[in-house]
Formats: structure tokens, sequence, C-alpha cells
């Protein structure tokens, strides 16, 4: 994943100024105070924000010229899970999820079971999926992403919503992926456990670096 000189302008303001940087780390977080630009860059990632002058690169693909080859490399986990779930049932929500992959009716039940098992939702399949609490729906959401196989996961403040438990079992689930993962988040304990923090400021990247670094340079900031 590479910016060349990324920038996002809207009429009268700028979101993110010039940003240049390679993420090849296998967790990464974006820290920043509300408004410093932090949704905005995870957006830039998946090509759900373009930046309005240099280039950001997933793999070699540019997201503002092939955003659909793009999403399939990226997936992307809102905050709010609620605006992810499209099924009544929690199977029928899954299954919705699989179609792109072309596969048979068996493959589907095979693939739905796995990741049902592999996230403690089995006993959950039939259920209404709205009815699922804040936690098991993030992890529902978790799941229909992690069906599409992306190589990259951007997750947005995954677990704000969350209370403690549920907040556990979402970090559980992100401890056992193989995709790489970038995180934006205000939780700072997720931040320090990650390969690599960016701190963002005002649309620019203040720091840059080990959790300790740049966690020690967010409390500066806040006096
Ligand atoms: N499409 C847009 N048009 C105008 N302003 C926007 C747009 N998108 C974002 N902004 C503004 O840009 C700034 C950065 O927004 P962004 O959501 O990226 O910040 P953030 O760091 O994720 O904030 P938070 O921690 O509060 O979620 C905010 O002031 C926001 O209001």
């Amino acid at each position: 994943m590479v910016f060349e000189n990324a920038c996002v302008e809207v009429p009268g303001r700028t979101i993110l100024r010039d940003i240049s940087l390679s993420l090849s780390e296998r967790r990464i977080a974006i820290i920043g105070a509300n408004g410093s630009g932090k949704s905005t860059f995870a957006r830039l990632l998946n090509g759900l924000a373009k930046p309005s002058s240099g280039r950001v690169l997933i793999d070699g693909i540019d997201t503002a010229k092939a955003p659909r080859g793009v999403r399939a490399l990226v997936g992307f986990l809102f905050q709010d899970p609620d605006d992810q779930i499209v099924m009544p049932l929690v199977e029928e929500d899954l299954r919705f999820s699989l179609k792109a992959l072309k596969l048979d009716k068996d493959g589907e039940d095979a693939a739905i079971e796995r990741i049902l098992s592999r996230f403690g939702l089995k006993d959950l399949r039939q259920q209404p999926a709205h009815y699922l609490s804040g936690g098991e729906k993030q992890l529902l959401a978790l799941a229909n992403i992690l069906l599409r196989a992306p190589r990259y996961l951007v997750l947005d403040e995954p677990t704000t919503l969350l209370d403690l438990r549920n907040r556990r079992r979402i970090l559980d689930a992100m401890d056992g992926l193989e995709e790489t993962v970038i995180c934006v988040t205000h939780d700072l304990e997720i931040a320090a456990g990650f390969e690599r923090v960016l701190l963002l400021d005002s649309g620019r990247v203040l720091a840059d670096g080990a959790p300790a670094d740049v966690i020690a340079r967010y409390r500066s900031l806040a006096g």
C-alpha cells in the first residue's frame, strides 16, 4: 500500500495534506484527535474516498482508476455494524457475501459453516441478524468481509460501540487474522499492540513509527 503525495480537499478545506508513505507491516494503527483525518485516510485505502491529487496504490493498483479491483483486495469494516448487515438472517447475510465467489451450494454451505465456527457464532445461524448483540453483529460483519478473502483489512474504530466483553471478542478475532490489518482507533491499548502506528493531526502524518514513541507524542499533544 503506497501513498504518493495524496491530498484530499473539499471546497474550502483540506482534509488530508500531501501524504507519502508505504505500508507493509502486518499490523498498523492510525490514531489522532477527532477530525484529524483518520477515517478519510482509511477510506482512501479501498477507494471509498479518492485523492484530489496524488495517488494511492494497493499492490500497484491505482484506487482512483480501478476501485473494483481494489475493493476485492481490501475489506473495510465500519464502526457501526448495522450499516453492514444487508439480509434478514445471519446465514442469508453470509451467503450474500459469498455471491461474488460463485461457489456451488455445497461450497457456500461449507464456507458458512467454517466462518461461523471460527467466530463462535454457530448457534446464531438462523437468527435475525438485527437482533444480535453489538459484538455479535461486529463479528458477523467481520465474518462477511473475510468470506471474500481480502488481502488487507481496514477497520474503522471497530470496538468503539462495544462493551468490554465484546471488545475482547473482536480483539481476539483480530489477533487470529492472517490478513494485514490497518485499524483506525481511539483505543490506545489496541495501538500499543501493533507493529507500526501513524499519528494524524490536522490532515498530516505528525508521527509514524513504533507504538510507544507515537503514543507518547499523541499524549503530549493532549497536554
Ligand atoms: N466529504 C466531506 N466533506 C466535507 N468535510 C469532510 C468530508 N469528509 C470529512 N470531512 C471533514 O474532514 C475532517 C476529517 O474527517 P475524518 O472523518 O477523516 O476524521 P477522523 O479523524 O476520522 O475523526 P473522528 O475521530 O471524529 O472519527 C472532519 O472535520 C470532517 O468533518
